[in-house]
C-alpha cells in the first residue's frame, strides 16, 4: 500500500483533504493510500522526497481569507515535487477552552494560518497571549491539561455535548475554504521534448481518478477540459520590462493567468521570482508549452504540475 504524507495529526483540515482524495483514489485503484501524519509542512515535503514508501503528499496552498500559504510556495520551488490534483475543504473554527468563561483565558493556541482567518474574534481577547502552533489539532491537544488556556479548533472535531465550547463559528467570514494540493515526487522539465505528452498524461491519468460513485471510471481520453498549470518563472537579470515581456508572451497567445505573485529569491534583497497559475483548456497544452519554452530563453522556469480544475 502506498503512503501519503499529510499535515497531521488526524483531524486537521489537511486530513479531510486527504480523505477526499483517497475516495477518488480508492474508486480508481481499488485500494487506499495510507496516511503518514507529519507535524509540519516541511516534514510533509521531506517525507515525500526521502521516504521510498511515500508516493504522495497533501499540503494546504491557499485560504480564501488569508491567501497563499507561503511555506508551501517556497517548498514547491525548492523540492523535486509536482502537483497532480487539488481539492477544497470548507473551513470553520470554534473556541474551545479549559476555563469557565472567555474572560479567564490567559493563553490561546492558534495555528499560524488560522490566525489570519479569525482576526476579528482574536482582537476581542486583549488579555490573552497568542501562542502559534503548526496545526489546528496541535492547538486542540495543547489545552487538554492546561487550565486557563483556550484554542481555536476546527468545528468538525468538537463533540455535540462538549461544554468547553465557549464560542461557535469564530471565523471572519462565512463560506471560508482552503485549497489543498496533492503532490508526487519528480520533475517536469521544460526542456524535455516530450513535455506536452507528459502533461497530457498527467492530466488524463488524474482524470482516471475521477470515478463515478459506483466505481465506474470515466473515459481517460483527453476531452475539452480546464487545466491548471502552476509555474515559477525566475528572471536571470533585473531590467525594465522583464515582467511585461513575460506577460506579453501569455497575452499574445491568449493564455489566461489566474494569479501572479512575487516571491523573494532569498539570494539578495529586492530580487524576486514570479509564481504564476495558468488556466487553459486541454486542447491548448501545446500552445502553453510552446510559450513557456519562449519565456525559458531569458528566464528559468519550473513547472509545478498540471491538473484538471474542479
Ligand atoms: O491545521 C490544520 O487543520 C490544517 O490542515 C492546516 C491549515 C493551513 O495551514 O492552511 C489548513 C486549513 C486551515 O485554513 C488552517 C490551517
Amino acid at each position: 500500500m502506498y503512503m501519503i504524507a499529510v499535515l497531521g495529526p488526524k483531524g486537521t483540515f489537511c486530513d479531510k483533504s486527504y480523505e477526499e482524495y483517497n475516495k477518488k483514489y480508492e474508486a480508481a485503484h481499488g485500494k487506499s493510500l495510507e496516511p503518514l501524519y507529519c507535524p509540519t509542512i516541511d516534514d510533509v515535503f521531506e517525507q515525500l522526497c526521502t521516504n521510498e514508501a511515500c508516493e504522495y503528499a497533501v499540503v494546504p496552498v491557499e485560504n480564501m481569507l488569508d491567501g497563499y500559504v507561503q511555506r508551501t510556495l517556497d517548498l514547491l520551488l525548492e523540492k523535486n515535487v509536482y502537483i497532480v490534483d487539488e481539492n477544497q475543504v470548507a473551513v470553520q473554527f470554534s473556541l474551545l477552552a479549559n476555563t469557565e468563561k472567555i474572560e479567564d483565558i490567559r493563553k490561546i493556541y492558534v495555528q499560524f494560518k488560522t490566525n489570519g482567518q479569525c482576526r476579528q474574534f482574536l482582537h476581542t481577547l486583549h488579555d490573552a497571549e497568542i501562542v502559534t502552533t503548526n496545526s489546528n489539532m496541535e492547538s486542540y491537544y495543547k489545552i487538554q491539561d492546561e487550565p486557563g488556556t483556550a484554542a481555536i479548533v476546527p468545528h468538525h472535531v468538537i463533540q455535540a455535548d462538549d461544554v468547553r465550547v465557549l464560542a461557535e463559528d469564530v471565523t471572519d467570514a462565512k463560506g471560508n475554504h482552503t485549497r489543498f494540493i496533492i503532490l508526487r515526487k519528480g520533475v517536469l522539465d521544460v526542456e524535455n521534448p516530450d513535455l506536452e505528452k507528459q502533461l497530457e498524461e498527467l492530466v488524463s491519468n488524474e482524470k482516471g481518478l475521477d470515478a463515478d460513485a459506483d466505481g465506474t471510471e470515466k473515459t481517460a481520453e483527453l476531452t475539452r477540459e480546464k487545466v491548471r498549470i502552476p509555474v515559477y518563472i525566475m528572471p536571470a537579470t533585473d531590467r525594465p520590462g522583464i515582467l511585461f515581456d513575460i506577460l506579453r508572451r501569455f497575452y499574445d497567445k491568449r493564455i489566461n493567468l489566474i494569479s501572479i505573485m512575487s516571491r523573494p529569491t532569498k539570494q539578495s534583497m529586492g530580487t524576486y521570482n514570479f509564481y504564476i497559475e495558468i488556466d487553459c483548456l486541454t486542447e491548448r497544452l501545446e500552445v502553453v508549452v510552446e510559450t513557456l519554452r519562449q519565456i525559458q530563453v531569458y528566464n528559468d522556469i519550473k513547472i509545478l504540475g498540471a491538473y484538471k480544475e474542479h
